[in-house]
């Protein structure tokens, strides 16, 4: 065990593609990290970027990185998998989940066995059901196995609010819940941007509630990754940025409220033992406390909907 207050800094990362080496790009401007550690299945990938990092460093805070293998990942307090097969266009997330559903059972028990004193954050896709597949092989406390989850969707949510009402988006205090994909639940009943509901928030210009199209709203949340692989095959900044918040909030214990999944059985009356997403406090142990949230009937039979979506996709995968 780790002795209190022997905080290290330390990160691994498995999967050194585009989202990961976002991660790590992000990672080393935040000043969060004292040293991280890149495990790829393709090892002169990992060195390649270590090496590509390595040479930004005079330019921030001084962190040591390296390549490795899963022992170097020892000492680690967070440790993010972002290995996996992405999305060609046209494709969903669930289509992956065949294929990364053994990626994710061949790592997690490496990374367990190495680090089992850290957070496992994942975000390879489809990141709630391979969640779940890393919670239950990596046989670590309840809450140490969390996953990227709605990060990006609430994201991309509170983008597009901001842009409507023309607020920072960082004043725009509103959810995506349930999947990381298709099901996904846009929580309007509780959005608000400084205090105030957006059902009643007239923003400069005037623009209110009543001009929000919500269908367009959460059509484009919903959408974007669909969009944004078309044009590019891939998307990796948000997401980049947004495992920084993660790992930044286990690495400084900041008991910050954030859209990660973990498993949710007897949350919002969820009776199944299945990852997804519901604000979530996120701290030195990971998911350490669920936020309940007082959904409309309409958004809580809408997030069960979404989870027992997810569930079916899990069972498939476990029958072959
Ligand atoms: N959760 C989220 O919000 C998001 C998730 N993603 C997901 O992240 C994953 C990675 O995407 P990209 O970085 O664009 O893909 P990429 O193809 O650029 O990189 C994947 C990396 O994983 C490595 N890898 C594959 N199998 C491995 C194994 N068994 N052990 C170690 N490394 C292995 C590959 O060598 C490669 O370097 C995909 O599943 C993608 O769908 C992407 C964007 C957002
Ligand atoms: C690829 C993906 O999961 C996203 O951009 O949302």
């Amino acid at each position: 065990m780790m002795a209190a207050g022997a905080r290290r800094g330390k990160v691994g990362l498995v999967g050194t593609g585009m989202v990961g080496s976002s991660f790590a790009y992000a990672l080393m401007q935040r000043s969060v990290a004292t040293e991280l550690v890149l495990v790829d299945l393709d090892r002169r990938r990992a060195e390649g970027e270590a090496m590509d990092l390595n040479h930004g460093l005079p330019f921030v805070s001084p962190m040591r990185i390296r390549a490795g293998d899963y022992d170097d990942l020892a000492g680690a307090e967070a440790v993010v998998i972002t290995a996996g097969r992405n999305q060609r266009p046209g494709e969903t997330r669930i289509d992956l989940l065949q294929k990364n559903a053994e990626v994710i059972a061949d790592i997690v028990p490496m990374v367990a066995a190495a680090a089992p004193d850290s957070v496992i954050v994942v975000a390879s896709n489809p990141v709630d059901v391979l969640t779940q597949i890393a919670a239950d092989c990596a046989g670590l406390p309840e809450g140490r196995v969390i996953g990227s989850g709605t990060v990006l969707d609430t994201a991309r949510f509170r983008v597009l609010l901001g842009e409507h009402f023309a607020v920072n988006p960082r004043s725009v205090h509103a959810y995506v819940i349930g999947e990381h994909g298709d099901t996904q639940v846009p929580v309007w009943s509780l959005a608000d941007i400084g205090g105030v509901r957006i059902d009643h928030f007239v923003g400069p210009g005037g623009r209110q509630k009543s001009e929000v199209d919500r269908d367009r709203i959460a059509e484009q949340t919903r959408r974007a990754a669909y969009e944004i692989i078309q044009r590019k095959q891939a998307t990796y900044y948000a997401i980049g940025l947004g495992l920084l918040g993660v790992v930044e909030a286990i690495l400084r214990d900041q008991k910050t409220v954030i859209t990660v999944c973990s498993p949710m059985l007897g949350r919002c009356g969820i009776e199944v033992r299945m990852s997804a997403s519901l604000p979530t406090v996120v701290g030195r142990s990971g998911a350490e406390h669920v936020v309940e949230l007082p959904l409309s009937d309409e958004e809580a039979e809408a997030f069960r909907h979404s989870v027992r979506t997810l569930r079916a996709s899990l069972d498939q995968v476990r029958r072959g």
